[in-house]
């Protein structure tokens, strides 16, 4: 499919509904208020990512005098246009891969799009030109636009151009960013924070399904690279982002003992399979070994930021555990059902789990590390305790 005429263009706002707006089979959105006119409709993603429901109003109007809408129209909320059909159900989903569709994605009520003079001008921050100017010409249209933050520092591109493009552009922290299907939907849940967020969510859920997870790991090309991560937290704190758009995929490794290098193996497979991009730090065959080995390095890859989280795998889950702990930066849960992996990362910031091989069945290790991995962490009144793990001088005498 080419790209639609600029009047010809279906014009929809979008945003993944929150849990308060769904009902069964109608979106019952309220806030949302339509640039001119259309019917609502709430479509429900496929089975994968089956929780999230896309809002979609296609513009009033027909062919050549719908009139398309004006960046800044729609209050609050982003604006596609130009026939982007991501995930939607009635479309087959994933045809955003393919088909050749315009994305112009704007912060707020951005007003008209910039002048090519304005997108050349160099970023404030790192001094590169970010828009689709001079420099990309011929090469698509891509590009995100002129940079902004977000109040944290992170820098948050405007995004508009193809959505082939966007992928291509990628910064070079973009990851493989495929969820095993049980965990897409928590994750998509997660990410209706900004509308940033929700373009990313369609592009992701169409990829996964095309498979291009590959196609990320071209080297990169253009200006977006140079702006990441501007966080003054850092990279080991700031939230993984493409152009503004938090990346899913996370970096996992995976450290046992001779007691469990057969269920190491099959969770690395399930993982992997899910499209995480893990790292076995072994032992890779029976032979007895001390778990305080494994253990130190794996705390070691976690410390020196090369790896989000860990999953640490002895015969009990104590020793490595214990051993992984004497990492000030790590925090290791010992678990042996899913609730509490869940409350780990939600009120202890627990950055590594251990499972006893000999205690813990394959399917329940699973089971946890799906709710490890689906979690995030509440911070609020845990933020200050957890602090103190890391900091016992922060910590205060209670008598
Ligand atoms: O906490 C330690 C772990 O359970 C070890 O996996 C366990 O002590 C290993 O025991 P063994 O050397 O008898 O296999």
């Amino acid at each position: 499919m080419g790209v639609p005429r600029r009047h010809e263009a279906p014009c929809f706002v979008v945003r993944p509904c929150r849990p308060a707006d769904r009902g069964p089979g109608a979106c019952l959105c309220r806030r949302f208020r339509p640039a001119f006119g259309g019917p609502a409709r709430c479509d429900r993603l496929p089975a994968d990512g089956g929780a999230i429901h896309e809002l979609r109003l296609r513009a009033g109007g027909r062919g050549r005098h719908r009139r398309p809408p004006r960046l800044g129209e729609g209050r609050d909320e982003e604006r596609l246009s130009g026939g982007v059909r991501a995930a939607l159900p009635d479309h087959g989903g994933g045809q955003l891969h393919d088909a050749a569709h315009r994305l112009r994605v704007r912060r707020g009520a951005g007003g008209a799009r910039p002048r090519r003079s304005e997108r050349d001008r160099a970023c404030g921050e790192c001094q590169e030109p970010h828009g689709p100017g001079r420099a990309d010409r011929g090469r698509g249209r891509l590009g995100p636009g002129h940079a902004r933050t977000d109040g944290t520092g992170n820098h948050l591109p405007q995004i508009h151009g193809r959505a082939r493009d966007l992928r291509r552009h990628r910064p070079a922290r973009w990851r493989p960013v495929a969820l095993p299907p049980d965990r897409r939907a928590v994750h998509l849940q997660r990410l209706h924070r900004s509308r940033q967020d929700a373009l990313w969510l369609r592009l992701q859920a169409g990829a996964a399904r095309q498979g291009w997870q590959a196609a990320l790991s071209r080297p990169i090309r253009g200006g977006e690279a140079r702006c990441w991560p501007k966080s003054p937290a850092g990279p080991r704190e700031a939230p993984h982002r493409i152009a503004g758009v938090r990346v899913l995929a996370e970096r996992i490794v995976i450290a046992s003992d001779h007691a469990a290098v057969a269920l190491k193996a099959a969770l690395t497979n399930w993982l992997r399979d899910g499209g995480y991009d893990v790292e076995d730090l072994g032992p890779h065959d029976m032979n007895s070994v001390d778990y305080p080995d494994y253990g130190y390095r794996l705390a070691r890859v976690i410390a020196n930021g090369a790896a989000d989280r860990g999953i640490a795998i002895c015969g009990s889950g104590i020793g490595i555990s214990i051993a992984v702990n004497r990492e000030p930066a790590c925090r290791c849960a010992l678990v042996s059902e899913p609730l509490s992996a869940r409350l780990a990362r939600e009120h202890n910031n627990a950055n590594v789990i251990a499972l006893g091989a000999r205690l813990t069945g394959e399917e329940m290790a699973k089971a946890c590390i799906s709710a490890f991995l689906g979690a995030d962490f509440l911070g609020g009144r845990h933020a200050a305790r957890v602090d103190q793990l890391s900091n016992p001088q922060l910590a205060k005498d209670p008598s």
